[in-house]
């Protein structure tokens, strides 16, 4: 566990970058710290390896003062990654990411060997080893970044903005990949971001910041979503933040219940509903390749609560009512 003890950081001459932070980051899981330009985030951040220094107040990392810890030590556990992946320009990938296994004292061979196989758990075939930083892709340069934060199989993770140099669709892919190892790994992770979209997503835990360095909020996503505190939270999360973070997953994953009460044609295909004045209509109908946003839509506009899935050729397969929607999203959450 990382935590702030009612932490202040005033650079000199300067403002509060971070004022009264008292937080507690679980272990084994990803918070993301996220708000407007200029609040604090990174000052913040960098306070948890030492890279600044804090005015007062404590940094812990499992109950102890980072403070009085050797620096070079403190570091060889906690990985860090920041935008455009600041990969050495003139190494090779391989060596980029064996650097850190060599420097802890690992044969070359061994060092290349731990690197090739981090490369390929972030995605990158062996093929990419050779290139050079300015071969690859933003995309791909954020990936060997990842790998070679991994490389010290560090217990914390530090992300500065790590995905946001690059295009949507690729955020979207490194959203998704990144998920998958942090379910495998399991690292205690902080990440800023001012992507509230991003925060949401990813975080088991977001800490919203507002200019000053004061921190607004800390909650799981669902609960800052459900319960903002106060209307700056309200507002930086969005209204309809809640409805849109469900267009981030399909509806792959979604149970639905056996086709009951719906009236079908001879092929399956959904009529409606019957009801006391004739049959209403469905609304519309879904399939696992919808999102989840699509899907809720359809169940709060269905005259019966209850939104159709059916299958390619346009049969009913499958029901599912937002009782049942809100059930799978809390148990996603758990
Ligand atoms: N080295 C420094 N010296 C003086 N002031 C600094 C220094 N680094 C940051 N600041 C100031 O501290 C405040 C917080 O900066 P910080 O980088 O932590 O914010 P941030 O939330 O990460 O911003 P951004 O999203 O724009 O990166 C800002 O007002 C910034 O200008």
């Amino acid at each position: 566990m990382i935590t702030f003890e009612d932490v202040v950081k005033v650079y000199p001459g300067g403002a509060t970058a971070v004022d009264h932070l008292s937080l507690e980051l679980p272990t084994g899981k990803m918070t993301v710290l996220v708000g407007p330009s200029g609040c604090g985030k990174t000052t913040s951040l960098r306070m948890i390896n030492r890279m600044v220094t804090p005015t007062s107040g404590r940094v812990l990392i499992d109950g102890r003062d980072v403070a009085g810890q050797d620096e070079a030590l403190l570091r060889r556990g906690i990985g860090y990654v920041i935008q455009h992946a600041g990969l050495f320009p003139h190494r090779t990938v391989l060596d980029n990411v064996a650097t850190v296994p060599l420097l802890l004292g690992e044969t070359r061979r061994t060092a290349r060997a731990k690197a090739l196989e981090l490369l390929e758990r972030v995605g990158l075939s062996a093929g990419f080893a050779k290139r050079y930083p300015a071969q690859l892709s933003g995309g791909q340069q954020q990936r060997v970044g990842v790998a070679r934060a991994l490389a010290a199989d560090p217990p914390i993770m530090l992300m500065d903005e790590p995905f946001s140099a690059v295009d949507p669709v690729v955020r979207a892919q490194l959203h998704a990949e990144f998920l998958r190892l942090q379910q495998d790994l399991g690292k205690t992770i902080a990440m800023v971001t001012h992507d509230i979209d991003e925060a949401i997503k990813l975080g088991d835990h977001v800490a919203v910041f507002r200019a000053g360095g004061h921190l607004a909020q800390f909650a799981t996503p669902r609960d800052l979503l459900a319960h903002p505190a106060d209307d700056f939270v309200a507002d930086f999360v969005g209204r309809d933040r809640g409805l849109r973070s469900l267009s981030f997953d399909t509806a792959s994953d979604l149970p639905v219940k056996p086709v009951d009460g719906l009236e079908l044609d001879e092929a399956g295909r959904p009529l409606g509903w019957p009801g006391p004045d004739g049959l209403r209509e469905t609304g519309g109908v879904f399939t696992k390749e919808d999102s989840l946003r699509v899907v809720t839509d359809l169940a709060i506009r269905s005259p019966v609560g209850i939104a159709v899935r059916v299958g390619p050729d346009g049969a009913a397969d499958g029901l599912v009512s937002h009782h049942d929607i809100a059930d799978y999203l809390a148990s996603r959450r758990s």
